[in-house]
């Protein structure tokens, strides 16, 4: 926020007389403060991969990644960081080439972000969730130079190399990283990561000095969520001091135990790849965060801290009597990516978990705004602990200016909690741009600000609150509804596990709000959730307008590949739905609806098949 300094102005004469001798100094102004200059020993190059070296000497012994039974010390993390980037160097990889990796959260992925870097080179993480069409686009995009693929990946990844050779698309060289724990012997070409790691000669090729620090360190693609992904490009400074301000402001001490339920190709794991290195923590990697998992992990290495969007709170609270585990001691939960809805942080605080709130994007590596906790809320009702905390909060160290402004008149709205205005950004952590996207990089920076495209009002204390995406509010009557609301009094209804709420056109209105709720696991209390049930809990929480018309059931929601909710095919589907009431329902699917499910489908795991399923059949019951 622009601060208000109190200025009082000062009289003509004095102002007169001030100018003059001011004028005086200056011409005989000593120039020591200008002859003490920069040199090698007071600055260098701010970047993230010199935490390595110092957990190397100070934490040599402590665990730095465990997985299984797989146990890596600080000391043997960077030797091996060390060797793959000297076997990038001695393959040709050099500075800003670009390489990808397309694996969950195992140990190379984490080892990647030093030795991709000390190579010289770009980190690449790619989502695991993609298909190969996606996946192929990003190899093609991003110019890889090497893929590293893990063993349970080598299928899609072939699939996205055929489509490179089938387009006549230079290749890149491919390497597989074999499961430490369960080899699989799975070979896509000549290369796999461990043979890399032991043949490396640090002697022969050591660590690229960083001398610029505006460098690229990554380049991350954003979620696709209201388009076409685009590759977002991070230096190394911001890096590093989005990695410092993020510790800092989740009050990360020294010895973390972290669990690693984050994918790390989120964001860099919101720079915490880096930043437990400079703490000294322990890495705890699984595969993907199933309840089972994450519970098991948890309780056997005493977990202290783990990030997470939303939706894994569904995951750990629907965990069945199996899979649940009690915490060994309060776990500190880091939550974004989606607007957390307060019942929901509220009743996995019941577990024993401490949620912190944190509100990012790709483009501003990872968090930039965190919902600070101030100790005089501690005296609230849990209830409105969990609303306080559910705003976004406040801008994170590394900005200089964030603002919510009016985008016609350029002012910052108003304190009051309910001018509604875009989020803008202005810092170090803010992406150096799109890779080889001008346009794209020329509409995001105007004004000498990065703008998000989030609609958000600030309260008079200061805390940013997300009302929506731009693109997801409902506009009805010629009010606007924001949707997160909605959604927020759905998830207080003790039977929804996850609700979405989009624009259904309506003749009279314009648009009006449609729900769709995935219901809690049954149990024995008075049977299934009815769309009655939920419109009337509705009734009783907000203005007539901003009742959902329409609720549609569904046992999972369409997600992206980083959790969130697809709502443009919701909203498509909410279209079907309203066309279906002015004329006969569609049968068996309406063809205009069903396209757009196919895009869904370019997800591959069997999950988001099922999803895929689970929509198509919602649709054709319309
Ligand atoms: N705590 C949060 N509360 C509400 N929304 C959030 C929060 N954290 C992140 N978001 C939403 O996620 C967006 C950033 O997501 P990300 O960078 O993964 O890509 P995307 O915006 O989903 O994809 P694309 O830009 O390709 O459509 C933010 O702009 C915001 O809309």
């Amino acid at each position: 926020m622009p601060h208000a300094f109190p200025y009082k102005k000062p009289p003509l004469a004095s102002l007169a007389s001030y100018r003059l001798l001011s004028g005086f100094f200056l011409c005989f102004r000593p120039r020591s403060m200008e002859k003490l200059l920069k040199n090698e020993a007071n600055h260098v190059a701010l970047t993230p991969i010199n935490f390595l070296p110092r957990a190397a000497a100070v934490y040599s012994d402590r665990l730095s990644v465990v997985y299984g039974r797989t146990h890596f010390t600080w000391r043997q993390t960077y030797q091996r960081c060390c060797r793959l980037a000297a076997f990038l160097q001695s393959l040709g990889v050099s500075k800003n080439d670009v390489v990808s990796v397309l694996a969950p959260n195992v140990p190379a992925v984490y080892e990647m972000h030093f030795g991709v870097p000390m190579a010289g080179a770009v980190l690449n993480t790619i989502n695991t969730r993609l298909d190969a069409g996606n996946v192929a686009s990003i190899l093609k995009h991003s110019e890889a130079k090497i893929l590293f693929v893990d063993c349970h990946c080598v299928q899609l990844a072939a699939e996205a190399l055929n489509r490179l050779i089938c387009e006549g698309k230079p290749l890149p060289l491919v390497a597989v990283i074999d499961d430490l724990e369960a080899p699989t012997g799975a070979r896509l070409g000549e290369l796999e990561y461990e043979g890399m790691v032991a043949a490396g000669d640090p002697a022969a090729f050591p660590p690229v000095e960083v001398r610029d620090e505006w460098d690229a360190v990554a380049l991350n693609y954003t979620s696709g969520t209201t388009s076409a992904p685009k590759g977002v490009v991070y230096s190394h400074r911001g890096a590093y001091l989005s990695t410092l301000s993020l510790l800092l402001q989740w009050e990360v001490g020294s010895e973390p135990v972290y669990l690693w339920s984050l994918p790390m190709f989120h964001c860099n794991g919101w720079t915490f790849t880096w930043g437990m290195a400079a703490r000294g923590g322990t890495n705890v990697c699984i595969r993907s965060p199933t309840a089972g998992d994450m519970y098991g992990a948890i309780a056997d290495h005493r977990v202290t801290h783990m990030c997470c969007a939303p939706t894994v709170f569904s995951i750990l609270l629907e965990a069945g009597p199996g899979e649940r585990r009690p915490l060994p001691g309060p776990v500190e939960v880091l939550t974004g990516g989606a607007p957390p809805p307060a019942a929901l942080m509220e009743r996995i605080q019941g577990l024993g978990f401490r949620v912190t709130h944190a509100y990012g994007m790709t483009e501003a590596t990872g968090p930039a705004l965190v919902c600070e906790w101030r100790r005089e809320w501690d005296r609230r009702p849990p209830e409105e602990q969990a609303a306080l905390k559910a705003r976004q909060g406040i801008s994170v160290l590394t900005l200089a200016d964030v603002d919510v402004k009016d985008e016609e008149t350029m002012a910052s709205v108003a304190r009051d909690g309910i001018t509604q205005g875009q989020i803008v950004l202005r810092g170090s952590s803010v992406m150096k741009g799109y890779f080889k996207n001008p346009d794209e990089t020329a509409a995001a920076f105007r004004e000498g600000l990065f703008w998000t495209g989030d609609v958000a009002v600030v309260h008079p204390d200061g805390y940013v609150e997300i009302k929506d995406r731009a693109k997801d509010i409902i506009i009805s009557g010629g009010e606007n509804i924001s949707s997160v609301e909605v959604e927020t009094v759905l998830y207080r209804h003790p039977k929804v596990a996850e609700a979405a709420v989009v624009a259904m056109p309506h003749p009279h209105w314009g648009e009006t709000p449609c729900a769709f709720v995935k219901p809690r696991k049954a149990d024995d209390d008075g049977g299934p959730v009815t769309e009655e049930d939920i419109i009337a809990h509705c009734r009783g929480s907000m203005p007539r307008f901003m009742v959902p018309k329409r609720v549609v059931f569904m046992e999972e929601l369409p997600k992206t590949s980083t959790g969130k909710i697809q709502k443009f095919l919701l909203r498509s589907m909410a279209r079907g739905l309203r066309s279906a009431e002015r004329g006969p329902r569609p049968q068996g699917g309406a063809a205009a609806p069903v396209c757009k499910v196919a895009e869904v489908g370019r997800h591959t795991d069997d999950s988001r098949a099922h999803v895929n399923e689970q929509v198509v059949m919602a649709m054709s019951r319309l």
